[in-house]
């Protein structure tokens, strides 16, 4: 029999989360919803094959996810497990499968929420108790052999699909498969197909393929691929924004915002006055511009600054930009006996669930700082970078903690936001709306930050999300766009690669690699 990580990794196989990406407005409000594709057919007809075919055409296209009706058999008893097992069992009537946490898990994934799926063994015929946690698909593709059979799945498709296909082929490919990969034996295969499997088929897969927009051969299926891919693609590309580059076009966007930022005469005036009037108008929460404070921020800004001063004070700053987030958590009365066996009446944190989410890299240089202050905090982090041709803002990685991955615990969480600088805002922008996404409360949210670029994509963060508290220790001037070589450092559009990016001035410079 196979092993419980065996088992778990071939059922989990169809269930993939490739990359993610963003698709909000600057309100912060989602531009449309994943898209869906619904894939049936018999078993073995060549689903799972159709939807890796799509997957891998689509190529360039980040975030798509393969959601199997496998993972949501329900939960079978000790007896049901044994009937299983001497091929006495139907696993293909409908009443099988939990289809309304089927409908449930799709629906969240496609409004851009987090969900947790189930995991189901083959070989041991059984839901196993862990889940698979999946976020942030913009390409939904569901296969199933009932996949187009309930009426409230089909509703959440934007394309459905079949796979035609002969019943002796589907039983030939099935006793292969089920024997190389599901621990099974052929004549097991074969009595579980003419008791349960042919008839079902008859009676509930194949009627259903009248829903299909595409019907699918099930070999040489490449040209049906191809225009299947090529619609999506189109459908995509309908959808698409280039929100960084609308975040970085600030004139326009300042002009929409209800709170005008007083513009500065002077050309980089870092000045205490300044800072105050641009952290009052753009709502962010400035630190107290103390001489330690002040006297931080001109040793990070020195060129000359070395590696080891730059991250001693990094950390310094750091530190004192948690301890500033500490006074938004709510605290509570607390007693305790002194080693002397005194009452006394003090304090504790009273929030139930407190975590950190870094942004990797970006975040990197106030990790320490948190868990300095924090020191059990679960961190979390994301990683996202620059698509190569937009700069858009693409989630590669999502490892969040567990209080944001379950949602009726993320709606209880306080969730301190690290990212190094704002400039274009577009990756805290997206931060943001990830957490929001996986229902954390919009005022529990507290951003820190070194550095703010005044005149930059942050008054569209503000706008968007005018709830959450940013806490920065300096405003400045402005974000300034540039060409980043692909080698590192400036260069010239045009005189050898590299892509569009920006920078904000005066500045701290590149603070991850001062600090890494
Ligand atoms: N077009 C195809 N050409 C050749 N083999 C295929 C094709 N489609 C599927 N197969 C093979 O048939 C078997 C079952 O396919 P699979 O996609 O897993 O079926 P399903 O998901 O419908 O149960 C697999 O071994 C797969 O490699
Ligand atoms: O425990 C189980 C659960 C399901 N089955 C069979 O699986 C197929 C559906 O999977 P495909 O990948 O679409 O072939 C279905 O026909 C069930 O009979 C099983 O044998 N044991």
């Amino acid at each position: 029999m196979a092993t419980v990580h065996e088992t778990l990794e071939a059922s989990t196989r169809k269930n993939t989360i490739l990359k993610s990406h963003d698709r909000y407005n600057e309100s912060g409000a989602p531009l449309c919803d994943a898209f869906v594709i619904g894939i049936a057919g018999g078993s073995a007809s060549g689903k799972t094959h159709v939807a890796h075919e799509i997957v891998r055409q689509l190529g360039a296209i980040p975030s798509v996810v393969i959601m199997s009706q496998d993972s949501f058999y329900k939960w079978n008893s000790p007896e049901q497990i044994a009937l299983a097992f001497a091929n006495e069992k139907d696993f293909d009537h409908p009443d099988s499968l939990d289809l309304d946490l089927f409908a449930k898990c799709l629906r969240d994934l496609k409004r851009n929420r987090q969900t947790n799926v189930p995991v189901y063994s083959f070989s041991l015929h059984q839901r196993l108790d862990e889940t698979q946690y999946l976020y942030g698909a913009a390409i939904i593709i569901v296969e199933g052999i009932l996949a187009l059979h309930d009426s409230e799945l089909r509703n959440l498709y934007d394309l459905k699909l079949f796979v035609q296909c002969d019943s002796d082929l589907m039983l030939a490919r099935r006793i292969r498969r089920d024997v190389a990969e599901r621990g099974r034996d052929v004549n097991g295969v074969i009595d579980q197909y003419l008791r349960f499997v042919k008839p079902s088929f008859d009676n509930f897969v194949q009627p259903s393929s009248r829903y299909a927009d595409v019907i699918l051969p099930p070999k040489e299926n490449m040209e049906g691929i191809n225009l299947v891919v090529e619609y999506i693609r189109r459908k995509l590309a309908e959808r698409s924004s280039n929100l960084r580059e609308r975040m970085a076009l600030t004139e326009r966007l300042l002009s929409h915002t209800s709170t005008p930022v007083p513009a500065s005469s002077v050309k980089y005036d870092t000045s205490i006055e300044s800072m105050q009037r641009a952290a009052e108008g753009l709502g962010v929460q400035l630190l107290p511009q103390t001489p330690q404070v002040r006297g931080i921020y001109t040793l990070l800004r020195d060129e000359k600054c070395s590696k080891e001063d730059f991250i001693f004070y990094a950390d310094r700053l750091a530190t004192i930009l948690v301890e500033k987030a500490m006074e938004a958590l709510p605290f509570e009365k607390s007693e305790t006996t002194t080693p002397v066996e005194e009452r006394v009446v003090g304090q504790r944190l009273a929030a139930k669930e407190v975590c950190g989410v870094t942004i990797i890299r970006w975040g990197g240089p106030l990790e320490r700082g948190l868990q300095r202050v924090l020191r059990d905090i679960p961190l979390g982090s994301l990683l996202i970078q620059p698509e190569p041709n937009t700069s858009e803002p693409l989630l590669m990685h999502c490892m969040l903690p567990a209080c944001v991955r379950e949602r009726h615990r993320a709606e209880e969480a306080w969730v301190i936001v690290l990212g190094s600088q704002i400039g274009t805002g577009s990756t805290a922008f997206m931060t943001i709306r990830i957490l929001l996404d996986h229902g954390v409360r919009e005022d529990r949210i507290i951003f820190l930050t070194f550095l703010i670029a005044r005149v930059g994509g942050i008054a569209v963060v503000r706008r968007a999300f005018p709830k959450v508290r940013i806490i920065t220790g300096a405003v400045d001037n402005e974000v300034k766009e540039i060409w980043r070589m692909d080698g590192g450092g400036e260069g010239v559009k045009g005189q050898g690669k590299g892509r569009k990016d920006w920078k904000i001035e005066p500045g701290l410079g590149d603070i991850e690699s001062r600090y890494f």
